[in-house]
C-alpha cells in the first residue's frame, strides 16, 4: 500500500509545463519543427517527460502573429519535486542552473527547519531558528584561531627530514613490537600461574580460554599499560523463540571482535582521572584516579591496585570531595544515619576494592553532592532528597569506578548515571571537551529509541544546568540519518539505540574512541542475545577498560548476562536496592499486583474492556487516567487498538511496525493524557517514564519475567501507588513458577489457579554463555565479592 501511495505520489508531483513543453510553437522553424514532431513522437518515453524542456509560450505567439521568437520562458523550479531538480537539464543556462541549485537548498533548508521545529515540539520546547550569520561569524573566527595555533604548533616544532621521520617511526615499531613480545611472555607466564592455582575451572558445559593480553605501548618516555583481555567462552546455545516478537532491532553489524587493542597515544582521562577531579572517597569508594596520581609521578608501573580498606586513609582535606553548600560529605560521623538509610532501604554495596569495608560514603543530600560550580545541581531542586540508588552511587561514580546499579523500575536511575556523567564533562580540560577533536566524551545506550529520546532530556537538563550548550545528542533509528549526522559534529555526550549508532560508527560520523564513561541503560536488555554483538562494536569502538568507566543500570539483573557483563568492566562496584541476596527479582512493591488465570484466550479482548471501563468508573480521574495496555506482538497490539477504538475508548497504539514519527506522536498524545490508553509492545516496556499511568493490562505474557517486571514498573513511578493486570492463559504456563516468586516477593496474592500450572522456575540461560555465573572481573577476588551471597 505504502508503495502505491508512493507511485500516486510521483505522478501528482509531475509538473505542468512538462505537458506545455511538448505543445507545438508557432515560433518555431521548419527543422525545429521537425525536432519537435520527433519529440512528439517520444512524448511516451520517460526521457521526453523530463522537466528541463523549456516550455515556449507557442499559443501567445501565434495570437500575435509575431515573427520574432518569444523571450525564453525561465523553468518552473518551485513546482518541481526535489528529484527533478536534482537532475541536470541538458543545455540548461547557467543562470537556470544556480536557480535550480538554489531552489534545491531551499527545500534542504526548509526541510532542516521542519525537522528541528518537530524535534522541539517532542522535546516540548520553543523553536529558535538559528541564527546562520552569527554561526558562520562564529565559526569563521574559531578557524581563524585554529590556524593560528597550528602555525604556532608547526613553528616550534624541529624539522625533521624525510630520513630523519622515518628512522624515528621504525624506532617506534620495534620499541612496540618488543613490548608486545615481553607482555605475551608476561601473559603466558600468568596463565600458567593460574593454571596451577585455580585447578577446579569449572568443566561441566562450559569450556572458557581467556587471553590476558598486556600491551605496552611506548609513546615517548610515557609507558603506558593497557589490559585487553578476550574471551572466547563456548556453551550450550539455548534459542528463545522470539521470531515475531517486537522490539527495536539493534544490531547492523556483523562484527565479531569484543575489545579492541586501539588508543594507543592520547591519554584519556576515565570520570574521576580529571585535572579538576576531588573525590578520592573514603571507604572504598576511593579513585582508581587518586590511587594513580598518589605515586604514579615517580612510577610507571600505576600498580595501587592493591589499595584496601586498611591502607591509611587519605586526609579529609586532600581526598574529600567539595560539596555543593562547600561542606565535606559525608564524615565519619554520619556513618549511623548512613547505616540506618541502608538498613531502611536495603542497601548492599560490594566494592572489590574494599570488601571488607563496613562503612559507606552516601550522599543523602543534594547539598552534600560533589559540584563543579553550584547550579550544577539545581536541576534538583524539584526533589527533596536523592531517591537510594542516586544516594548510594553519586559517590562511587564521581569517583571513576565501573558500577552495575540494580534498583526498582522508577527509582530514578536515570539521574543517578547523568549527574556523574554531566560532572565529568564539566572536570575535562577545555581541550578534552573539543568533539570535532575528541569526539565524544559520554555515551550512553538504550534498547529503544523512545527511552533514548526520554534519557536525552534528562541529560539535556543536566548539561544546560552545567553551561554546555549543545553538548548532547540523541541518535536513533526510523528517522533521517542527516540531522542526526549533523548534531554528532559537535556532540560530548551520545545517548543512542545501538543499531543507529554502529551505523554512524562505521561510516565514520561517529567517534567515540575517547569516550570515558560509558553507559549500558537497561543493561541486561542490552547484553542479552539481541544486542550483545551490536554492544561489543559500541564498547570495541571505546577506549578498552581501564581507561573506560563502565555503568550498568537496571531493575532486573538475571544471572544469564552476568558474565558477559563482567567482560566488559573492571572491578565493578555493585549496588543492589531491595535486591534480594538470592538473584531473584524484585517487583516495585508499591504496585498492587492481580493475575487473572482465563481458561480461554478468547475472551481477553472482552475482559480487557470490562477492566477499562471498571476502572475508569471508579477511578476519580474518570477517563482521564492513563492506561497502558501490552500485547505481545505487533499485530496483536494494531488488534486490540482497533477493537478498543471501535468500542469507544480514545486509544493510541505504539509497536514496532508503526514509522517513528508515528510512534513519536501517539507516545507525546498519551504522556500529554490527550489519548488515555495506550496499547503497546514491549517497545514500551522498559525505562519509559510516563507520569500517572495508574493501571498496566498484560493482555499477553511477556516472554521472560524480566519483561513482566518492567512492564509492570511504568506505573508507581517515584514513590507514586500503581495497579497491574496480568491475563495468564495456559500458553503462558512456563512462567507460572517465576511469576508466583514475583508476587510473592512482593507481598502480592497468589491466585489458585496459578498455582495449579506449577512453580518450578526454568533456569534462565545467555545463549553463549550459558546459565554458569562465574565472576571474572576482578580475578583475584572473584570468589570473595560474589554480588549475590
Ligand atoms: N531524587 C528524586 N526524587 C524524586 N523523584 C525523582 C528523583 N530522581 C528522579 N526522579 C523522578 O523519578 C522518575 C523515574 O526516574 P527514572 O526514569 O530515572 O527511573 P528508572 O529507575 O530509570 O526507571 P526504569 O527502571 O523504569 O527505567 C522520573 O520522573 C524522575 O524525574
Amino acid at each position: 500500500m505504502g508503495k502505491k501511495r508512493k507511485a500516486d505520489e510521483a505522478d501528482d508531483d509531475m509538473p505542468t509545463f512538462i505537458s506545455q513543453a511538448n505543445a507545438p510553437s508557432a515560433s518555431k522553424t521548419e527543422s525545429e519543427d521537425k525536432k519537435s514532431k520527433k519529440s512528439k513522437k517520444k512524448g511516451t518515453s520517460k526521457k521526453s517527460l523530463k522537466p528541463w524542456i523549456p516550455a515556449t509560450n507557442g499559443d501567445a505567439a501565434t495570437a500575435d502573429g509575431d515573427a520574432e521568437a518569444p523571450p525564453r520562458e525561465k523553468p518552473d523550479h518551485a513546482s518541481m519535486n526535489t528529484w527533478q531538480l536534482k537532475q541536470k537539464p541538458e543545455g540548461e543556462k547557467k543562470g537556470d542552473k544556480y536557480a535550480r541549485q538554489k531552489e534545491l537548498r531551499r527545500r534542504k533548508r526548509e526541510e532542516k527547519e521542519k525537522f528541528e521545529r518537530y524535534k522541539a515540539e517532542v522535546e516540548g520546547r520553543e523553536y529558535v531558528p538559528v541564527d546562520k550569520k552569527k554561526e558562520k561569524k562564529e565559526k569563521k573566527e574559531k578557524n581563524k584561531e585554529k590556524k593560528k595555533d597550528k602555525e604556532e604548533k608547526q613553528k616550534a616544532q624541529p624539522v625533521l627530514s624525510k630520513k630523519e621521520k622515518k628512522k624515528l617511526s621504525q624506532q617506534r615499531r620495534e620499541k612496540k613490537k618488543a613490548a608486545r613480545r615481553e607482555a605475551k611472555k608476561a601473559a603466558e607466564a600468568a596463565e600458567a600461574v593460574t593454571n596451577g592455582e585455580g585447578g577446579e575451572e569449572e568443566t561441566t558445559e562450559v569450556t572458557t580460554t581467556r587471553v590476558e593480553e598486556v600491551v605496552e605501548v611506548v609513546k615517548g618516555d610515557v609507558v603506558e599499560k593497557m589490559e585487553v583481555v578476550e574471551e572466547a567462552v563456548t556453551a550450550t546455545v539455548v534459542v528463545e523463540d522470539k521470531m515475531d516478537v517486537d522490539s527495536d532491532d539493534s544490531s547492523s553489524s556483523d562484527d565479531s571482535s569484543s575489545d579492541s587493542d586501539e588508543e594507543e597515544d592520547d591519554e584519556i582521562p576515565k570520570a574521576a582521572d580529571t585535572p579538576a577531579k576531588s573525590n578520592g572517597v573514603s571507604n572504598g569508594a576511593k579513585s582508581k584516579g587518586n590511587a594513580k596520581d598518589s605515586n604514579s609521578d615517580s612510577s610507571s608501573s600505576g600498580d595501587s591496585e592493591s589499595d584496601s580498606a586498611s591502607d591509611t586513609p587519605k586526609s579529609n582535606e586532600s581526598t574529600a570531595p567539595t560539596t555543593a553548600n562547600g561542606t565535606v560529605s559525608p564524615t565519619p560521623a554520619d556513618n549511623t544515619a548512613v547505616s540506618s538509610y541502608m538498613t531502611t532501604h536495603s542497601i548492599k554495596i560490594t566494592d572489590p576494592e574494599a570488601p571488607d569495608a563496613t562503612s559507606f560514603n552516601l550522599i543523602l543530600n543534594f547539598s552534600d553532592l560533589p559540584a563543579v560550580d553550584e547550579s550544577h545541581i539545581a536541576p534538583f531542586s524539584a526533589y527533596k532528597a536523592p531517591t537510594p540508588i542516586q544516594a548510594a552511587s553519586w559517590s562511587y561514580l564521581l569517583a571513576g569506578k565501573d558500577l552495575i546499579g540494580v534498583a526498582e523500575t522508577g527509582s530514578g536511575k536515570t539521574m543517578a548515571f547523568a549527574y556523574p556523567a554531566v560532572q565529568y564533562l564539566s572536570k575535562l580540560p577545555k581541550s578534552e571537551r573539543n568533539p570535532k577533536k575528541t569526539g565524544a566524551k559520554v555515551v550512553v545506550v538504550s534498547p529503544t529509541r523512545e527511552l533514548a529520546m526520554q534519557i536525552y532530556e534528562q541529560v539535556e537538563v543536566l548539561t544546560k544546568a552545567a553551561g554546555l550548550k549543545d553538548a548532547v545528542t540523541c541518535i536513533y533509528g526510523g528517522v533521517p540519518k542527516d540531522p542526526q549526522r549533523e548534531t554528532l559534529k559537535k556532540a560530548l555526550v551520545i545517548v543512542a539505540t545501538p543499531g543507529r549508532l554502529n551505523d554512524f560508527l562505521e561510516e565514520g560520523a561517529a567517534n567515540i574512541s575517547q569516550a570515558g564513561y560509558v553507559v549500558l541503560d537497561e543493561a541486561d536488555r542490552m547484553l542479552d542475545k539481541g544486542f550483545e554483538d551490536a554492544i561489543k562494536t559500541i564498547l570495541g569502538a571505546t577506549p578498552a577498560t581501564p581507561k573506560r568507566q563502565t555503568l550498568m543500570f537496571t531493575a532486573t539483573w538475571p544471572q544469564s548476562v552476568r558474565q558477559l557483563a563482567s567482560t566488559f568492566m573492571t572491578k565493578p562496584v555493585r549496588i543492589g536496592i531491595n535486591s534480594p541476596d538470592d538473584g531473584d527479582l524484585r517487583a516495585n512493591t508499591r504496585i498492587a499486583q492481580t493475575v487473572e488465570v482465563l481458561s480461554d484466550s478468547r475472551i481477553k479482548e472482552s475482559r480487557l474492556l470490562n477492566v477499562i471501563h471498571a476502572h475508569q468508573r471508579s477511578s476519580p480521574a474518570g477517563k482521564n487516567d492513563r492506561i497502558l495496555v501490552f500485547a505481545l506482538y505487533k499485530k496483536e497490539a494494531a488488534r486490540l487498538e482497533g477493537f478498543l477504538r471501535a468500542k469507544g475508548i480514545k486509544v493510541g497504539g505504539i509497536h514496532g511496525d508503526l514509522n517513528q514519527h508515528t510512534r513519536t506522536t501517539t507516545l507525546a498524545e498519551f504522556k500529554a493524557g490527550r489519548t488515555p490508553v495506550l496499547v503497546a509492545t514491549d517497545v514500551a516496556a522498559r525505562g519509559l517514564d510516563i507520569p500517572n499511568v495508574k493501571l498496566v493490562v498484560n493482555v499477553t505474557f511477556p516472554l521472560t519475567i524480566e519483561d513482566y517486571v518492567h512492564r509492570i514498573g511504568r506505573t508507581g513511578r517515584a514513590g507514586e501507588v500503581g495497579k497491574a493486570i496480568t491475563f495468564f492463559t495456559e500458553h503462558d504456563k512456563a512462567h507460572s513458577g517465576s511469576l508466583i516468586n514475583v508476587l510473592k516477593a512482593a507481598n502480592q496474592p497468589v491466585p489458585e489457579e496459578l498455582m495449579k500450572f506449577g512453580t518450578t522456575v526454568k533456569k534462565k540461560e545467555h545463549a553463549s554463555y550459558g546459565a554458569f555465573y562465574r565472576d571474572t572481573t576482578d580475578a583475584k577476588a572473584a570468589t570473595k565479592i560474589k554480588f549475590d551471597e
